[in-house]
């Protein structure tokens, strides 16, 4: 009898992985590739699309292969995916313009700062269920479309398009396909909610055409065929890689949940068939949608740094060799000694919302040992799971009861056992544990009838691991206290020194705002990837338009003179400039001149500022 097997692509942060999975749910071949993660600036960080899909050309002939089996045996295909991950091409030539932004990616602060600003910006969260945020997809577009002169003309007629890391996989699998799946929409911040379809409103919200995004589907159906790679295997399904997890866990009735602890960490609620508005800084977003039935909302946080900060450790701080060693490491202490790591590489996600947050390690003393930083770590996994939980309880009304998990770092049987205890509730894992890939699988399945119904997939979980909770409570609050200290310290880290001030801002303030963008144009000179004929005449630019608005609205006469061509004495200038005028002009201003005073000269200060600016 020949085997029929269901193929399941996982396109995740980090790696590709294509599974086959036989009619029992039972992993059949596994195959996986990394893709190189580009990290160009601080806070950037890019894939190469087209990495990513040569990785997926090697992968799908390789699970066959292993698998032994042909294109014929594979009933369909169903594909999972990081979300929010952005990537532009050119439809005639198929090439990738530029690297991908990926969902980590801070790039948008300023771009979110300033649309916060605008008028409709309440009304984003309303239509789309996200808070502006850097996270999402439009952000990232609206970055790309302003970078490269001509492209947003191009992408208005159509010529160059928008996917998540499906869209583009299926694009180049079909021979130009150009769809989505409303799971992936839904995470775009452009898609209405209710009528899942993109939003008119978000659209010019956000200055992005219609002309470039793809056709939005159900997660179930199937799409069409692959033309390519191997030929002939039907695309029966496409879900955010959360979600899928989402499927796999085979949470379908409202109210179950589950956690995925990978590279970020995300808590899904299924709330059944109307979207649940947070009150408490959780996303709407949709879990999935079968076919033509009605489409299944949840209530989802994020938490963009879990995994990653091990690998930061491994990486960076060079204190691991491989990740499951965090766990002997953090054995080898009791406890944290007092230390916590509030890893807000990214800002901070769920329920926080702050962009601008970035990390901190609190409570350091001499005492704490490379142990005590491995558990703060684990912790940290820990702490940012119980916020969730308690913003999610406070939404449903409901109190978890048990948290179902998966992803790689459920592994870590210490980590397992922090999350009970800091939710005081039972966690449970299955016996698969790549439930992004398997719940991939169980929706191209259910797509095509390999799998009948949603009960019969219902009877294929099977619990594998549970960890109880055992710490006391009152060492469970006291600890949660300094976490949430902790926290706070990391607010307000970054301020927005690009968005510009409503005029009539105290003049001092207008010229730090100044002095912080020239120190950023600095910085940028040392990166070697920067273009420094550019941001040397940027520099140029603001330091000539600054000074003459010194000289001109506070009648000071400027040391500097002529702007010097030369660039390291432009550098050497511009530095002496900024350590000067903060020493000795601010303060004065701020000993002398009333609060209005000042009010009325950064006004007068913005506008010649603007005047004298070149460009
Ligand atoms: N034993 C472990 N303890 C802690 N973290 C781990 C362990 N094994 C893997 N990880 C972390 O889990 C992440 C990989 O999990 P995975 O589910 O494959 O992630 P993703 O799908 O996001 O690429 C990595 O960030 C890694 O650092
Ligand atoms: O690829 P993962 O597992 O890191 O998941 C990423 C999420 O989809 C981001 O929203």
């Amino acid at each position: 009898m020949t085997h029929r097997y269901v193929m399941s692509v996982d396109q995740g942060t980090t790696s590709t992985r294509c599974i086959l999975f036989d009619a029992r749910g039972r992993l059949v071949s596994v195959v996986q590739r990394e893709h190189q993660q580009h990290f160009p600036r601080p806070g950037w960080v890019e894939h190469d699309a087209a990495e990513i899909w040569r990785n997926l050309a090697r992968l799908m002939p390789e699970a066959l292969a292993r698998a032994g089996a042909s294109a014929e045996q594979i009933v369909g295909l169903g594909i999972a995916n990081q979300r929010e991950t952005t990537v532009l091409w050119d439809r005639r030539t198929g090439a990738p313009i530029g690297r991908a932004i990926v969902w980590q990616d801070t790039r948008t602060d300023r771009v979110v700062e300033q649309l916060t600003r605008e008028p409709g910006a309440k009304r984003v969260r309303e239509l789309c269920g996200l808070p502006l945020a850097t996270y999402f997809s439009a952000p990232k577009i609206r970055w790309l479309l302003d970078q490269t002169p001509g492209l947003p003309e191009r992408a208005e007629c159509g010529e160059v398009l928008f996917g998540t890391t499906e869209s583009w996989l299926i694009w180049n699998l079909t021979g130009g396909l150009h769809i989505t799946d409303v799971t992936n929409a839904s995470r775009t911040m452009l898609m209405n909610l209710r009528t899942l379809s993109w939003d008119d409103e978000l659209l010019d919200f956000f200055g992005i055409p219609r002309a470039m995004l793809p056709e939005i589907r159900s997660s179930t159906e199937v799409y069409g065929t692959t033309t390519t790679v191997v030929p002939g295997i039907r695309i029966a399904a496409a879900l955010g890689d959360q979600q899928a997890a989402l499927f796999g866990q085979t949470c379908f009735a409202p109210g179950e949940a589950k956690c995925t602890y990978g590279t970020g960490s995300f808590l899904l609620l299924n709330t059944g068939q109307t979207p649940v508005r947070s009150a408490h800084g959780m996303l709407t977003t949709v879990g999935f949608k079968i076919g033509a039935e009605p489409a299944v909302y949840a209530l989802e946080g994020s938490i963009a740094v879990t995994g990653s900060l091990v690998q930061w450790l491994r990486d960076s701080l060079e204190l691991i060799g491989t990740a499951p060693e965090i766990e002997t490491l953090a054995r080898t202490v009791a406890d944290n000694g007092g230390c916590y790591i509030v890893p807000a590489f990214s800002g901070l996600f769920a329920p926080h919302w702050h962009s601008e947050a970035r990390g901190v390690i609190a409570g350091l003393t001499s005492y704490i040992t490379k142990g005590h930083l491995a558990r703060a770590v684990l912790e940290a996994t820990g702490w940012q799971t119980r916020e969730v939980v308690d913003a999610m309880n406070a939404d449903s009304g409901l109190a978890l009861s048990t948290l179902r998990v998966d992803g790689g770092m459920t592994a870590n049987n210490l980590l397992m056992q922090i999350v009970a205890d800091v939710l005081d509730v039972p966690v449970v894992r299955p016996m698969v544990a790549e439930t992004v890939s398997l719940g991939a699988a169980y929706a191209a399945g259910l797509s095509v009838g390999y799998w009948p119904d949603l009960e019969g997939l219902r009877r294929n979980w099977h619990r594998a691991g549970q960890w109880q909770p055992t710490m006391a409570q009152a060492r469970r609050e006291a600890e949660y206290v300094n976490w949430r200290q902790a926290v706070e310290l990391t607010f307000g880290w970054m301020r927005p020194v690009d968005a510009a001030r409503p005029p009539g801002t105290d003049v001092v303030d207008v010229i730090l705002d100044d002095h912080r963008r020239m120190e950023n144009l600095l910085r940028e000179l040392r990166d070697d990837d920067a273009d420094r004929a550019g941001v040397l005449r940027e520099l140029a630019s603001q330091l000539s338009a600054h000074v003459a608005a010194t000289e001109r609205v506070l009648h000071t006469d400027p040391a500097e003179g002529l702007v010097p061509e030369d660039p390291d004495e432009l550098e050497r200038v511009v530095q002496a400039h900024i350590r000067d005028e903060e020493r000795t002009l601010l303060n004065e201003l701020r000993r002398t001149l009333s609060p209005s005073d000042r009010t009325a000269l950064g006004r007068a200060f913005t506008a010649e500022r603007t005047r004298r600016f070149a460009p």
